[in-house]
């Protein structure tokens, strides 16, 4: 695989990419990482300057001589550089045809194209970094809000890999002490006392996996960005508070009930962070459905299964009526905000409150989708109860092969801890728990892996990172 050409037996080759985004801009700075780096570089630049110096040259054309741009050039040499080999910048203009001219020289110069993520791939496999802090990077680029960068920068940073490591060891500890008959030292010594501290000892380890879960957990629903629907009955104002919410004209708003029949999703910018918002056809009593309208209920309802709060929207005074109502109780834990609009029309002041929906209290705002009163109050509902879904305070951004690791890791332990409260003395099958347990966290951190899920990991990275 191409991917892994510098894997494994034979040598390490070298390799270059644009580390700045396709398109126009003022600087483009091209990456050439490996052993062959200096000399590759060297013949566009000649002599290169000292380490960590910037210094203008011109880019030659290694077979004419031609001067194809003119720019900074850096040396950062190994270890101590970002892929852990040596590494040159060329910091040139920002136009295409310039970028694919130098990536041209360079590649006549003896580099190789990189794959993506393979840059960082090199980092992991020189020990720059573990696996969870490669993919904090990925994240990190990724990160379009406030919260996503600050989860991304401690992965990073190392310090869900670290946490996942140091839980590593103790079981690996624990598993040590096992299979070295330890806990049940001899026949006089009762078994139960060894079984209990067993016990003790394995719960209290759940205990650690659990908030390693959590904050994972709530890093990666950060990452996926979150989903609010729109529901409650025809004509209570859905769309024009899309339209409001998301300063959009994205929903067709008319004074027929009935309007909306597929679901128009926007998105919505809520504390520096990007939500979608989700239009709804309106729902009325079954019976009183007509054919496009029942398939528009469907759809209703399979988006606000899936969403993350509900803004259940009423006309002032009306009640939501029991298909609405049913749907927004639906799941107890997910946050509800009960709008009633069109306030506009009675003069009543906008503001929140609390009201009775289905035998529970909800929080109910009073607004105006045309004057834009009391808007202002569901997006700081929208702020607080999202953050709160989210759960865990301080997340480490993860992805999905984290959380799968996590749980597998759980189970395992949840066995060991179930066997050992058997009182039965299954050293073995303890230990062998505790083995898988800790297989599935050195997964996330790169002390287990294979050459399948490195490639899956970094092929989704982009070029030049
Ligand atoms: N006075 C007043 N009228 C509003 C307000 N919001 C919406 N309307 C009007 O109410 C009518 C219905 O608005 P829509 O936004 O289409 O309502 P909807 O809930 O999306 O309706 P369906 O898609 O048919 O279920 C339109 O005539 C709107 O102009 C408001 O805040 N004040
Ligand atoms: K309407
Ligand atoms: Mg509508």
């Amino acid at each position: 695989m191409a991917h892994h050409a510098q894997r494994g037996e034979g040598r390490v080759d070298s390799i270059f990419a644009a580390a700045t985004p396709p398109g126009r801009g003022g600087v483009a700075v091209i990456r050439l990482s490996g052993p062959e780096a200096r000399a590759i570089a060297g013949r566009l630049t000649g002599a290169l300057p000292p380490p960590r110096q910037a210094q203008l040259r011109a880019f030659r054309d290694p077979a004419g001589g031609e001067v194809l741009d003119r720019g900074i050039v850096l040396l950062f040499p190994a270890p101590a550089s970002y892929t852990g080999e040596d590494v040159v910048e060329l910091q040139g203009h920002g136009g295409p045809a310039v970028v694919r001219s130098l990536l041209d020289a360079l590649r006549r110069a003896g580099g190789r194209l990189a794959q993506p993520g393979e840059f960082t791939e090199r980092a992991f496999l020189n020990g720059r970094m573990d696996l969870s802090q490669a993919e904090g990077v990925a994240a990190l680029i990724e990160a379009d809000s406030e919260a996503a960068r600050r989860a991304a920068m401690r992965s990073v940073e190392g310090a869900f890999g670290q946490r996942v490591a140091e839980l590593g060891a103790a079981l690996a500890d624990r598993r040590a002490r096992l299979e070295a008959g330890l806990d049940f030292p001899d026949e006089e010594e009762p078994a139960e006392a060894g079984q209990a501290a067993l016990a003790d000892d394995l719960d209290r380890l759940r205990e650690q996996l659990g908030e390693i879960r959590a904050r994972a957990g709530a890093g990666w629903r950060l990452s996926q960005g979150q989903r609010v629907a729109l529901v409650g009955p025809p004509n209570a104002g859905k769309s024009s508070l899309l339209n409001a919410l998301t300063e959009s004209e994205a929903a067709i708003v008319a004074a027929t009930p009935g309007t909306t029949r597929d679901v128009i999703r926007e998105t919505a910018r809520v504390a520096g962070q990007a939500l979608e918002l989700l239009d709804t056809a309106g729902l009325r009593p079954a019976a009183e459905q007509e054919e496009v309208e029942r398939e528009g209920a469907r759809r209703a309802r399979a988006s606000a299964e899936g969403a993350d709060a509900l803004l259940l929207v009423v006309e002032e005074g009306a009640a939501p009526g029991p298909e609405a109502e049913e749907m927004a109780l639906s799941r107890p834990e997910r946050p509800v905000l009960l709008i009633r609009n069109k306030i506009d029309r009675s003069g009543r002041p906008p503001g929140l409150g609390e009201e009775p929906l289905g035998g529970r209290p909800v929080t109910a705002a009073a607004v105006s989708a045309h004057t834009g009163a009391g808007l202002e109050a569901v997006r700081e509902w929208l702020e607080a109860s999202l953050q709160a879904a989210a759960g865990a305070e301080e997340p480490w951004a993860a992805r999905e092969r984290h959380l799968e690791a996590l749980a597998d890791a759980e189970q395992a332990l949840g066995e060991a801890r179930r066997l050992a409260g058997d009182g039965e003395a299954l050293e073995d099958l303890v230990a062998d728990a505790l083995r898988r347990a800790q297989q599935r966290l050195g997964a996330i951190t790169g002390a287990v892996s294979s050459e399948d899920l490195l490639d899956r990991i970094f092929s989704s990275f982009c070029i030049g990172k």
